[in-house]
């Protein structure tokens, strides 16, 4: 499932195959072809996203081929040609791929990923680049909303006894993390990833002694340094706390252990929360935590924080991991230019009733536009792939949905978002650390205006074409409406 020589090239759309069995027959699998993966809605209608996946790409690409098994089951649907199953045989990546960092804030229509290569091979990465890509920006995404929430208290990730499946569960832990979470209860996302896992005791734990006294005496013994005690399996305020605020004197106290916490996992988290906080401080246990789990999500957690709940961690699962307010990230893969016998780029458009579903032609690049007295992002631009922004000139920026809406930046920094991945099938790109990629994730987020984070009607961050790409896709829509 995870491990870089795991081969998931049959992980494919089915028409995928029919299509390149077709280039192949109609000699049009050797031209170069170019696809941009971008999304159209920002999930929860926030104000931006959060690109995630990259890694697992790279390494799904690296390893791309097809196997003895594999070539046998194309053989047994007497569909495909001698030809096809040979190309197939000696596949592998041969194209040049640019994406934006892990970790980087992304807005609709703009260009996430582009891949040139050959056809059947642009086609036949589509399945997975956009499976890793939707799944882990709308991980992260969820889980950046989530950790803002929570206003700078730490959020584990606690979600994978009930995410969809087990790469929903490893990836999105991932995921998580470079969102912002603290860390995670997935074992196997810290073995892989890196990322470090933790937590706290089931109610089982507690069941499974004789009192609830002698179930937090066990633990603590055990794991002095990291006493996590749930205090909800009986009764909260007059068990739970009470036997931990004992064994917390007993045990630790005196050993000097000052850095323990409870665990809620029912009931009301406010009242509940502020109670438990006075009985610790009355019992001058004013270092010791509150951790609250129980189905949490960014609304009840800012909602929590309104009602001046004394929670310092947030565990958080099922909300999250599947993102269950909204579901889907609707990435897309669409091609936007072929090459030529000689080499020229043609760009190629896809028309739609729905003018915000027309495609941006062309293989362009993205440049975000800073404010050098802010710092803030104020816009980003999408341009031809040879354009270059001059910063030192002043430079029009306009809406490509309301063309009179211009403004003039004089004061500004440039940065392009894409780098390169892959250069002719070859790997250019080392992915950082996943510590880096969170750290980035957090200096990106923190470079856009509050405007553009709030939950409710954010407003909607820039994305301008150039005047040389707008005037293509114009010539483009009114040349292919006539067709
Ligand atoms: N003060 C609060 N304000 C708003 N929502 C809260 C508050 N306290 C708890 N909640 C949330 O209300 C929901 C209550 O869920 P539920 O009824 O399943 O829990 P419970 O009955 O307390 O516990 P359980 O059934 O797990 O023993 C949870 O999502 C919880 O996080
Ligand atoms: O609610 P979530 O956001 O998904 O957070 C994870 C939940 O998973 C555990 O409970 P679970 O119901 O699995 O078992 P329990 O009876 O031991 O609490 C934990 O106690 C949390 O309540
Ligand atoms: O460590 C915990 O407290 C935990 C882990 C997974 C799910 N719920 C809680």
């Amino acid at each position: 499932m995870n491990s870089k020589n795991e081969n998931l090239a049959m992980l494919c759309d089915f028409y995928e195959f029919t299509m390149g069995n077709g280039y192949l027959k109609n000699n049009l699998h050797n031209k170069n072809v170019y696809f941009d993966v971008f999304f159209r809605n920002i999930p929860d209608d926030g104000g931006f996203a959060i690109a995630a996946g990259l890694q697992q790409v790279i390494e799904y690409i690296e390893d791309l081929h097809f196997n003895e098994e594999d070539i046998e089951y194309f053989r047994s649907k007497n569909l495909f040609s001698d030809d096809f199953i040979d190309y197939l045989k000696n596949f592998h990546f041969t194209g040049d791929i640019y994406a934006v960092p892990e970790g980087t804030c992304i807005f609709p229509r703009e260009p996430i990923m582009t891949i040139k290569a050959p056809a059947i091979e642009a086609q036949i990465l589509e399945t997975f680049v956009l499976l890793a890509l939707n799944h882990q920006s709308l991980i992260a995404t969820k889980a950046n909303r989530i950790v803002r929430a929570a206003q700078g208290r730490a959020v584990l990730e606690f979600g994978s006894r009930r995410a969809q499946g087990a790469d929903g569960a490893v990836k999105g832990a991932r995921a998580a993390y470079i969102g912002g979470c603290a860390g995670t209860a997935c074992t196997l996302t810290d073995e892989l990833y890196g990322v470090p896992a933790g937590g706290t005791m089931a109610h089982a734990w507690v069941q499974m002694f004789d009192s609830e006294y002698e179930a937090f005496k066990a633990y603590c013994e055990i794991y002095p340094h990291n006493a996590v005690l749930l205090v909800d399996t009986y009764n909260t305020l007059k068990s739970g706390v009470p036997n931990a605020i004992r064994v917390f004197k007993e045990m630790l106290v005196p050993q000097g252990i000052t850095n323990f916490a409870i665990r809620l996992d029912s009931g009301d988290i406010s009242y509940l929360s502020k109670q438990a906080r006075k009985m610790l401080d009355d019992a001058g246990l004013t270092t010791c935590k509150i951790v609250a789990s129980n189905a949490l999500d960014e609304h009840l957690i800012r909602d929590l924080i309104m009602q001046g709940a004394q929670v310092d961690t947030f565990g958080v699962g099922e909300r999250m991991i599947t993102s269950k307010s909204a579901p889907v990230f609707g990435g897309v893969y669409k091609l936007v230019a072929v090459e030529d016998e000689q080499g020229n780029i043609i760009p190629k458009i896809k028309l739609s009733e729905n003018t915000a579903k027309i495609t941006n032609p062309h293989f362009k690049k993205v440049y975000r536009l800073y404010d050098n007295e802010t710092g803030k992002a104020i816009a980003d631009e999408i341009c031809l792939h040879d354009e270059v922004i001059d910063n030192t000139k002043p430079h029009v920026i306009f809406d490509p949905m309301a063309t009179w809406k211009q403004k003039t930046l004089t004061n500004f920094t440039v940065r392009e978002l894409q780098v390169p991945i892959f250069k002719n099938g070859k790997r250019v790109y080392d992915s950082p650390s996943i510590d880096k990629i969170r750290d980035y994730c957090k200096r990106e987020v923190n470079s856009l205006w509050d405007e553009v984070k709030r939950f409710e009607n954010p407003h909607r961050y820039y994305v301008d074409l150039s005047q040389k790409l707008w005037d293509i896709k114009k010539e483009l829509c009114v040349a292919n409406s006539m067709k």
